[in-house]
């Protein structure tokens, strides 16, 4: 112990030279003055990636090195960490291996069978920059002590990891990755990956620890186009935001469905059989025919009266200036200007005939310069613009899906074919906010809509005008103070800003330039496509979320964990085929690939026998994944009289609550108020706004989505199995997320499937 701690002492002082030196360099690059828009783009980058050094530097000192690995053909031990070191000499062996190097592979998964030139594993575990203890295991098949492991890597470290308790904060596990995951981790980027895996299997760490690693091995690449990281909600993305940083990576976007769209939080509750439609695939026609009904014909005749004259503007006017504006675009608002040319050209014409019949009485006698004349007149009658507003209006997604959705008339004209009780669900008010169901719905009309971006581009153009103004008068001015008195050698030479600069380098130069990161500049740009999509809980996502993810990523570069025995929305999949091959077609034939993760982390095996009862009675065609250890604690249920159901769950919260680490009680959404309520009254400290780190919680079995917690209470499992549209997966979410107790209070008799809890 004392030669590693040497040693890691060594490799602290490193990282604080490197960090230094880092910092200078960063000093410097904010010190330097940039004289053009190329110095100033190259002066933001420097400052881009010596920050970002900086915090991973950082995020390192924590557990800096954490593995040693001794091979039989070296006798120089290579050192596993969180980043990589060298010397300033450089050497062949690095002072620190980055554990997403190749060379660190072998810490993860070496085996005595399949040792990978490893003799000897050594987990280093250190507190600040001490080193507390060291595990060795020796990787040799003559090994006495080897029929005792369980092939788990580092075993001992491993579950000293799980057994910790919890903080309400996901931590990363850099320092005990198993094999399996090690493979999922380094798998390679290109097309769809399916990581399908039971509760507690890791997905979601190897999902980030997957980010990591690509971000590691594709820098330059996903620096560029940036890493988008989806999961099912808020609070869960509250849950994994520190795993990233805590690795180094802090240029990830991390959004779920409601927040996806740049500038809104479609986060309102709804009801499942409304989410539900909303997610199917028919939606696409539904908004498609939103959109079209928007380009109106006329009913019958508008009369227009152009400065005293009265023009008819026909229904078959309308009619062809239809046609010509959708032979422009495909997209409504860009094919707007079309239209609106289209009608001011009809009744310019119009006009001109019934002014030359006016003025001669017989044949149209006015020029093409008199056409365009009337035209302008036509174009600045308001009337007009009126019309072209009535018939083909500027549309913006939010005001299509509310004008759609709060219309009777418009509802039933665009789900021609539906049963009533399907577009009933649709129906609401113009004024309800917007759910994350809505949120594929808008992009979809966005992809219809288009932007109609003339404004928005005459405005660019008076602006970058007022620049060169400006500038040339910058420039005016300087020359015009030169001094014109050349009398020495010295002042003939010497430049000003106006040999140097024309007005538009000067005007260039006022520009802003984006010193935005790419992270910041993807999340805010609906059209951004990124260079790899993580999803996690992906078995939840509707066709319609399939669809904004796709457009996302159009180079299918995604990684997609989940379990389909946990879908709670009816809108979810309860295979990925299912899901998978509408949109990506058949798996393997470089549609989709699937692996499989085995072993449940999380549960103990005490409950994991509970929860495969539920999973089994639900009829999932999966079973669940084996625990790798047991408490030793029997999970226990309670019978309390329905009145009581709030006030018991309380009272059995306060005892949990006792207990070390966080705890949450689970209940049917129907109870959540009431027990909400009960339960804060007995444990002061619980979170009213699903702060996991409060200490106890109360959710909804789909609100603990992807979460876990020292302790767990279910509050009426009867409830929680009735009132979703997939009961029994609801149920064996709540169980599964228990790392150390469960109980179970109920009102009336416990459900068949969990017979084997001990009765109290
Ligand atoms: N190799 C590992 N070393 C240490 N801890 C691990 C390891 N793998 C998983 N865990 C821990 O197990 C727990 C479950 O992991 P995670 O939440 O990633 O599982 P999951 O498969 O996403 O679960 P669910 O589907 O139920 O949400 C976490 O606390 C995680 O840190």
């Amino acid at each position: 112990m004392t030669a590693e701690q040497a040693y890691v002492t060594g490799l602290h002082q490193r990282l604080d030279e490197v960090r230094a030196r880092t910092v200078a360099r960063l000093d410097e690059a904010l010190a330097t003055v940039p004289h053009n828009p190329q110095a100033v783009g190259e002066r933001e980058a420097a400052v881009e990636l010596h920050s970002q050094r900086i915090v991973a530097l950082d995020a390192a000192d924590s557990g800096l090195c954490f593995g040693r690995l001794d091979r039989h053909d070296s006798d120089v031990p290579r050192y596993v960490g969180r980043i990589g070191l060298n010397t300033d000499e450089g050497r062949e062996e690095p002072l620190l291996v980055d554990w997403r190097a190749p060379a660190a592979q072998p810490f993860y998964t070496a085996t005595p069978l399949h040792d990978l030139g490893v003799r000897r594993r050594r987990h280093i575990r250190t507190r600040g920059r001490t080193v507390v203890s060291v595990t060795d295991e020796t990787l040799d098949l003559t090994d006495p002590d080897l029929a005792q492991r369980s092939g788990l890597a580092g075993e001992s470290v491993l579950l000293a990891a799980l057994n910790a308790t919890r903080t309400g904060r996901m931590s990363d596990i850099v320092r005990t990755i198993q094999a399996e995951q090690d493979r999922i981790i380094r798998a390679d980027h290109r097309g769809v990956l399916v990581v399908q895996g039971g509760p507690g299997t890791g997905k979601t760490a190897v999902a980030l620890h997957r980010a990591a690693y690509l971000l590691y091995t594709h820098r330059e690449r996903l620096a560029r186009s940036g890493l988008l990281v989806v999961g099912p909600s808020p609070t869960f993305l509250a849950y994994i935001a520190d795993v990233l940083p805590s690795l180094g990576e802090t240029g990830v976007v991390l959004a779920d469905l409601g927040g996806l769209r740049p500038g809104l939080q479609a986060h309102a509750p709804e009801r499942p059989e409304v989410t539900e439609v909303k997610g199917r695939l028919a939606m696409v026609d539904v908004v498609t025919a939103a959109v079209r009904a928007r380009q109106a014909v006329l009913d019958q005749p508008a009369p227009l009266t152009i400065d005293g004259t009265p023009v008819r503007f026909a229904k078959a006017d309308a009619a062809r200036a239809r046609s010509r504006a959708r032979a422009v675009s495909r997209l409504h608002n860009e094919a707007r200007p079309a239209f609106a040319r289209a009608v001011i050209d009809l009744v310019a014409h119009k006009y001109a005939d019934t002014l030359g019949q006016n003025v001669l009485g017989g044949a149209n006698l006015l020029g093409a310069g008199d056409v365009a004349a009337l035209r302008r007149e036509v174009a600045a009658e308001p009337a007009v613009h009126a019309l072209i507003d009535r018939l083909w209006p500027r549309l913006t997604a939010e005001r299509l899906l509310r004008d759609l959705f709060s219309s009777p008339q418009r509802l039933a004209a665009a789900t021609k074919g539906w049963t009533d009780a399907d577009r009933a669900l649709l129906a609401r008010p113009a004024s309800a906010p917007w759910t994350p169901a809505d949120v594929p719905l808008l992009e979809e009309a966005d992809e219809l809509l288009g932007v109609d971006d003339s404004a928005e581009r005459t405005a660019a153009r008076r602006e970058k005008q007022r620049r060169l103004r400006h500038a040339q008068e910058t420039l005016d001015f300087l020359h015009g103070s030169r001094s014109t008195d050349w009398e020495t050698e010295d002042e003939s030479e010497e430049l000003s800003a106006g040999d140097l600069l024309d007005a538009e380098g000067l005007a260039d130069r006022q520009e802003e330039t984006d010193s935005r990161s790419t992270a910041q500049r993807a999340a805010a740009d609906r059209t951004w496509t990124y260079g790899h999509v993580i999803v996690d809980e992906a078995q939840e996502l509707s066709a319609m979320a399939w669809r904004v993810l796709l457009r996302r990523c159009p180079t299918r570069s995604m990684t997609l964990v989940g379990d389909v025995a946990q879908t709670g929305s009816a809108a979810g999949a309860s295979s990925w085929a299912e899901v998978l091959e509408p949109a990506l077609g058949p798996r393997d034939r470089r549609g989709w690939r699937m692996e499989e993760l085995t072993v449940n982390y999380r549960t103990p095996a005490e409950i994991m026998e509970i929860a495969a009862e539920v999973l089994a009675a639900g009829g999932a065609d999966t079973s669940a994944a084996s625990s790798v250890r047991s408490t030793g604690e029997r999970p226990w249920a309670r019978q309390v009289a329905d009145e009581e159901l709030a006030d018991a769950v309380a009272e059995a919260a306060a005892e949990l609550d006792a207990e070390e680490g966080t705890l949450a009680v689970l209940v049917p959404r129907s109870r959540l108020a009431a027990v909400t309520d009960a339960v804060r009254r007995r444990v002061p400290s619980a979170s009213a706004d699903g702060d996991l780190t409060a200490g106890a919680v109360v959710l909804t079995p789909q609100g603990s989505k992807g979460l876990e917690f020292d302790s767990v209470l279910v509050g009426d499992p009867a409830g929680i199995l009735d009132e979703g549209v997939r009961g029994h997966n609801d149920l064996y979410v709540a169980l599964t997320r228990a790392t150390q107790r469960l109980g179970v209070v109920h009102p009336g008799e416990l459900p068949v499937e969990l017979k084997g809890l001990d009765l109290r």
